[in-house]
């Protein structure tokens, strides 16, 4: 709208989505109660004395609402209605290749992009349709503690909520099918899961929650291999589901895949005036990978121009502590495409002077190198999340070992982890060479 489109907004529920409402900013709120628990309880070791750390979870909950509140104006119909967007408060249905219904209004459209995002997948476990549960559309706004919360799922939702809860004072217990954290380089997931086992969180792997029974406050979730697990509250976070149900998809011959909606590298689905972008596309599911998506389809709505979209340079942060953060590929997935050509660097934080002053010393960045370029970065540790930005940038620009050993880092800062991390590349290179030592040899001996 703001470059002179003339564009329908229709929203048929909450302005802002899942992220504002019910995923990114209520789950960061919920841990920034954590740590600040946590933090009165772990104080003595700078010297002030440890406190309780009593968290009143409805308070809690209401630093949630109000966080959501301070941002919510951003996303709000007012703001958008200033750009000069139409926005109808409206779910949409395609009832032709190039209409879409809303209300009792009949929009019809050059192009139309689909970014209707997810919801929680609730599967058909055996019993759960007969016991109270929550999921992350509920969960923030629930205002009993749990005495015992039972988390179904070692995704990033059951990690996060798993340490925020543990940090508020709940009993936790998650309960994964496969491997906790499956989808991030097990050597870094295992600093994470190691750090919420030592506060207290039971994680229970290879328990594919089979059946599940009781009533409000005494929940019980059966495994497959017969492991019974018992607890006051229950949170399913097994994965999403594409919001595709009230599109009337086959109305605009739009071919939904299996986890959302068809689309080409273009982000164009099987009719070609019709995009579909974000959690609903079926790729990576994240806020920001949503933003790159609506960048990627306005410069072809808009202008006309070829654009596709990549996934070698996106990042995700898990959020708990240490935070787990990951760019490009992994140490698995670099050797597999690379083979021997990959080098593989590390930096410890406990080298990091800040980290030492913060004692924040837990965590390690690995980068996997190929011909002089990063292909891909790891990092768990304090601030995993920031730091990986530096490799995002590097990733997206194709930059060399070289440009970020250029850079100086500001001491004493975490971000020289970074550096130190590049550096680390060169050092076998210019210490461990008979070639450097010989020329330095010479220029002592002869240069006067
Ligand atoms: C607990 C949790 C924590 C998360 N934390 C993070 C995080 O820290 N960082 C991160 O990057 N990502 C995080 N995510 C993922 C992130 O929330 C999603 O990737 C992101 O919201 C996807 O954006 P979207 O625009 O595709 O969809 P959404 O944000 O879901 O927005 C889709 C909107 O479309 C509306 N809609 C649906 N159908 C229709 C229709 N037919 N007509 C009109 N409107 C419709 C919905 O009401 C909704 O408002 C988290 C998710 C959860 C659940
Ligand atoms: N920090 C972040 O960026 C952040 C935080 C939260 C969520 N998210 C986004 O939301 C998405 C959804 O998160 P999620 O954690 O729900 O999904 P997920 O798919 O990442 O993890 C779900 C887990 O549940 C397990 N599971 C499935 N069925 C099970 C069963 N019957 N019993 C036991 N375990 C079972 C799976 O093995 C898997 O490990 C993420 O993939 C991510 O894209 C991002």
């Amino acid at each position: 709208a703001q470059m002179g489109a003339d564009v329908v907004l229709l929203e048929g529920h909450k302005m802002g989505g899942d992220c504002l409402n019910y995923g990114c900013v209520p789950s960061k709120a919920l841990i920034a109660t954590g740590k600040a628990a946590y933090g009165q309880r772990h104080s003595a070791q700078y010297g002030v004395a440890d406190a309780a750390g009593e968290v009143d979870y409805a308070a809690a909950k209401d630093h949630v609402a109000d966080v959501i509140a301070q941002i919510a104006p951003v996303d709000s119909q007012e703001r958008f209605e200033g750009f000069g967007v139409n926005v109808i408060r409206e779910f949409g249905r395609f009832i032709s290749e190039n209409e879409v219904q809303a209300g009792d209004t009949v929009i019809k459209a050059r192009r139309i992009v689909i970014a209707t995002g997810s919801s929680p997948l609730v599967p058909p476990i055996k019993g759960l349709d007969g016991v109270p549960y929550e999921t992350n559309e509920t969960l923030f706004d629930l205002r009993e503690k749990p005495g015992h919360l039972l988390i179904v799922g070692g995704g990033p939702i059951g990690m996060e909520m798993a340490q925020a809860h543990i940090r508020m004072g709940c009993k936790v217990t998650v309960i994964e099918g496969g491997k906790a954290m499956g989808k991030d380089d097990p050597e870094l997931a295992a600093v994470v899961l190691d750090t919420l086992r030592d506060e207290g969180v039971v994680i229970e792997e290879d328990a594919k929650a089979t059946e599940i029974s009781g009533t409000a406050g005494a929940i019980e979730v059966q495994a497959e291999d017969g492991r019974v697990f018992s607890g006051t509250h229950l949170l399913m976070a097994v994965g999403r589901k594409a919001n595709t149900d009230k599109l009337d998809l086959e109305k605009a011959g739009v071919k939904p895949s299996k986890n959302g909606i068809e689309v080409d590298a273009s982000l164009r689905t099987t009719n070609k005036k019709v995009y579909a972008i974000g959690d609903v596309a079926g790729g990576l599911q994240f806020t920001h990978v949503a933003g790159y998506h609506a960048g990627v389809i306005i410069r072809s709505i808009l202008f006309g121009l070829p654009s596709k979209a990549k996934t070698s340079h996106i990042p995700w942060a898990t959020y708990t502590e240490p935070e787990l953060s990951q760019v490009g590929m992994t140490e698995a997935q670099a050797k597999e495409e690379h083979g021997s050509a990959v080098e593989v660097v590390r930096f410890h934080y406990n080298h990091n002077d800040r980290a030492i002053a913060e004692r924040k010393t837990k965590g390690f960045i690995k980068l996997m190198v190929v011909k002089g370029r990063p292909v891909g970065a790891s990092i768990v540790g304090y601030q995993a999340g920031e730091l990986i930005n530096l490799w995002a940038l590097a990733l997206a620009n194709n930059m060399k070992m070289g440009q970020i050993a250029a850079m100086v880092a500001p001491y004493p800062t975490i971000g020289e982890v970074n550096k130190r991390a590049a550096g680390a590349y060169y050092s076998p290179r210019l210490f461990e060479n008979v070639w450097v030592k010989r020329v330095v040899g010479f220029v002592q001996r002869f240069v006067p």
